[in-house]
């Protein structure tokens, strides 16, 4: 059988042939727990599931070698209008060259399920998810199906296959996928949402349309979604906007949260900077920190602090504990946090190697473990590794400013920039000598008057000066308020102090 000898003699790829075993060990525990005539296929003519047929087919040779070269398996397809041509002509195609019993369904997944079930007993059925799918987060190889939709066990052999492994299986055994994968297509919804990936476009100055590279030529499998549209995607001409005399800019803010992971700062032994160094550039692409941590690092406390920031900061940042320590305890935080293993990524093991060789204890390299389903390699080329950001937390690898430095201008320059770039704010600061009781009403009642203003008051020393700070997006606003602090004071009392 040409996939059982390409995978096991022609192939030399130790790691993917022992994905290929374990799939097909998948596969037959499923056929030997349920009857074959009550088992599916969900073939879409996508490459997961072009990938998933070969290895049906496989794991039934290898249970029947003297009978059907093919595997006779039920196949549904759900077919929708909005499918792309060429993939409805290589799902039929497919289906019948090798022999797969199609029953094509004209109604969405979950009603189309609950006719399937009610008409034919059906108690599983395979699917090509893998990790990193947006509905794979929480599925195991055996899953039953979600409550609500009708009951069923989902069969997932490819869950832990990463893009790259798709591609060298289908490349290695020799094998036809849908030819949109040949123009740029790396992952395919329907003829509404999908483009080709960007990342694999090419600029030829002879051809004034831009071409194209082949899906398996994309490095980062991580980006594979790139060509699928976002469903909700904020519309741009639906947000606010601010003109301060140059263009009008997004007046929104976003809002972060730092945690900083750090024995050594709550022992005393070393002072916190860089949780305020960041703060400060925050603030200058006009987002605002809503709350700094410093927790020790302990596991429980890294995923406690994780899991009640995410929820209500639009982005994360983790600054410490990365590494291969004992004390290197940020990753298993995160994950801890989201509610998923730490598991090996290829890629990442892959850039380590280059960086450090394969020079660490055991048999894996640890560092290479990731929140797995979750995590979002950020390449940029003046990064030796990338950045690693698990949903909406960005864990820094900066251990002081000069890194900082680099890393903060790698994230803005990424083309998919999770930091969206709001009107920065800006910031006028006074100072007075009268004391705070002499202030205190003044400043209580501007804050009223202007409720979209921070009016941020601190001291340098108890007999000292009062500083006072004003912080808003809208020039105006603020030079209004300044306006009306000087107007309420006697003549002299307050003076402007240079600040950045
Ligand atoms: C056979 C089959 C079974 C599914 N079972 C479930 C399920 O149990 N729970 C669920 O939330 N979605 C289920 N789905 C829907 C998938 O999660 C997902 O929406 C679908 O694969 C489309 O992915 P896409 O949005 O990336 O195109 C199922 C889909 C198929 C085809
Ligand atoms: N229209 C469909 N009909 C039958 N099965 C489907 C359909 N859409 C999705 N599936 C099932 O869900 C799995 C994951 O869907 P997904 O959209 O990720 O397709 P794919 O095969 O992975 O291809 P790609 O990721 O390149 O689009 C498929 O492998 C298939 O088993
Ligand atoms: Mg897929």
């Amino acid at each position: 059988m040409e996939i059982e000898r390409a995978m096991t003699a022609e192939s030399s790829d130790r790691r993917l042939q022992t994905k290929y075993r374990r799939a097909v060990y998948v596969i037959q525990r499923a056929l030997a727990l349920y009857p074959f005539h009550q088992v599916a296929f969900s073939f879409n003519g996508g490459k997961d599931s072009t990938v998933l047929l070969h290895l049906l087919r496989a794991a039934y040779y290898l249970l029947h070698p003297d009978g059907n070269p093919n595997c006779p398996i039920r196949t549904i397809y759900f077919e929708s209008p909005s499918a792309f041509p060429e993939i409805n002509s290589f799902t039929f195609q497919t289906a019948s060259s090798y022999g797969l019993l199609l029953e094509t369904i004209h109604s969405d997944f979950k009603s189309g399920l609950e006719q399937l079930l009610a008409q034919k007993p059906t108690q599983a059925i395979f699917l090509g998810t893998r990790i990193g799918d947006p509905n794979a987060l929480g599925q195991d190889q055996f899953s039953p199906s979600s409550p609500g939709w009708p009951p069923f066990m989902r069969v997932n052999p490819i869950l832990d296959w990463s893009y790259r492994d798709v591609w060298s299986f289908l490349l290695t055994c020799k094998l036809d996928y849908c030819t949109l994968y040949d123009q740029g297509y790396t992952s395919i919804g329907s003829i509404y949402d999908t483009v080709p990936n960007a990342l694999l476009a090419v600029s030829h100055a002879s051809a004034p349309n831009l071409t194209f590279k082949p899906a398996y030529m994309l490095l980062d499998g991580r980006l594979e979604r790139a060509g699928r549209a976002k469903k909700s995607a904020p519309k741009p001409h639906a947000l606010p906007t601010i003109d301060n005399g140059a263009n009008n800019v997004d007046a929104t803010t976003s809002t972060a949260s730092i945690i900083v992971i750090g024995d050594q700062i709550l022992f005393g032994a070393v002072e916190e900077n860089l949780g305020s160094a960041l703060c400060k550039k925050l603030r200058g692409i006009g987002w605002q920190v809503s709350h700094i941590s410093v927790v020790p690092n302990e596991i429980d406390a890294v995923a406690e602090e994780v899991e009640l920031r995410k929820s209500t900061a639009d982005m994360v940042f983790i600054f410490g504990a990365l590494g291969p320590l004992h004390s290197d305890v940020s990753l298993a935080g995160v994950a801890k946090a989201f509610g998923v293993r730490l598991a090996p990524d290829e890629e990442f093991e892959e850039y380590l190697r280059q960086l450090i060789g394969s020079d660490y204890t055991g048999d894996r390299n640890e560092m290479a473990l990731l929140p797995e389903g979750i995590t979002e390699l950020l390449h940029h080329r003046t990064l030796p590794v990338p950045l690693i950001k698990c949903k909406n937390v960005i864990v820094m690898a900066a251990t002081n400013g000069d890194e900082l430095e680099t890393q903060w201008s790698c994230l803005l320059e990424l083309p998919e920039t999770p930091l969206s770039v709001k009107a920065p704010f800006l910031s006028l600061l006074v100072s007075t000598m009268l004391s705070d009781v002499e202030i205190a009403k003044v400043v209580s009642e501007l804050s009223i008057e202007f409720p979209d203003i921070h009016i941020v008051c601190h001291r340098t020393s108890r007999n000292g000066p009062v500083m006072i700070s004003f912080i808003a997006k809208d020039k105006r606003r603020l030079d209004a308020a300044i306006e009306r602090l000087f107007s309420s004071l006697p003549e002299g009392a307050v003076c402007k102090v240079d600040s950045d």
